[in-house]
């Protein structure tokens, strides 16, 4: 049984103007346990509209997501959910913010104490946990929203643009590290990315979107184990094809086009 199933899902907003803006149409995916899978596509096609319906934080206009083969009703603690900015709470230290879940879901001190230290040592915050979210740097806030994630022990994890927010270096120890997570507790994440190479290199498929209203355009299999070479030859080629999928928006356009890339 697939850990996630994206059954028909169809999503229309209605503007302030009471148009209908139809984000979605027709979206089905199976995600197996312990998959990582990329969601990319162009600006606008619905990327974040599918993680929010999937997490159970906004209703589709049709059909239905299962988790382990049962329908999500709204928000729940087998679902974690990581955005671009981690949302911390500024008055509580990391520890303290890390620990806010599990206080919450009313688990025992002595249980916290334990789980708190192998994440904030996960995510590489041991000396930071008495710092309040001012005192760190955006890639370590980052790190400690998902330590706070990862705490809940939720069946999946759902990751909007994590690491748009921080630079470049940040980005790429940030991935490299939830590599290492990710291989530590074999958890099933879906992850939404406008960064090709990002998907790429996480990812062990990559869903890419159509421009609006989104469909499934295509899926790449990335057949390297977990931990590769940001250069291997294949990670590149596919990443160059998605380039050019991505352009040419599910309109065939000439082999040549985009020359060699
Ligand atoms: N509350 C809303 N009301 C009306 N239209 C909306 C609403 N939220 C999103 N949309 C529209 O739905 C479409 C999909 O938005 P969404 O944010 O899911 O796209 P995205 O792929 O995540 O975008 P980006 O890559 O820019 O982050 C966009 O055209 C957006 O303007």
């Amino acid at each position: 049984m697939p850990a996630i199933s994206i059954k028909n899902i169809n999503k229309t907003y209605i503007d302030q103007d009471g148009n209908e803006v139809q984000a979605l149409h027709d979206i089905n995916l199976d995600v197996a346990e312990g998959e990582f899978v990329c969601i990319v596509g162009p600006s606008g096609c619905g990327k974040s509209t599918l993680l929010e319906i999937v997490a159970g934080l906004l209703d589709a206009t049709g059909g239905e997501v299962m988790l382990d083969g049962q329908p999500v009703r709204g928000t729940s603690r087998d679902i974690g959910v990581v955005f671009q900015d981690a949302s911390l709470f500024p008055w509580r230290t990391v520890r303290k913010n890390v620990a806010f879940g599990l206080e919450i879901a009313g688990v025992p001190k002595e249980g916290r104490e334990e789980r708190l230290k192998r994440y904030i040592s996960m995510v590489s915050l041991n000396g930071f946990e008495n710092k309040y979210p001012a005192q760190l740097s955006g890639g370590m806030r980052q790190r400690a929203g998902i330590a706070r994630t990862l705490a809940m022990n939720p069946k999946v994890i759902l990751m909007d643009e994590p690491f748009s927010a921080v630079d470049h270096l940040t980005k790429c120890t940030l991935q490299e590290e939830l590599i290492n997570i990710r291989q530590a507790e074999n958890k099933t994440v879906l992850f939404v990315t406008h960064d090709i190479n990002e998907a790429v290199f996480l990812a062990d498929r990559v869903v890419l979107l159509s421009p609006r209203p989104s469909t499934i355009q295509k899926i790449y299999e990335i057949p390297l184990e977990q931990k590769r070479g940001r250069n291997d030859p294949l990670l590149l080629k596919i990443a160059a094809e998605i380039a050019k999928d991505i352009n040419s928006g599910g309109q065939d356009i000439p082999n040549n086009y985009w020359g060699n890339l």
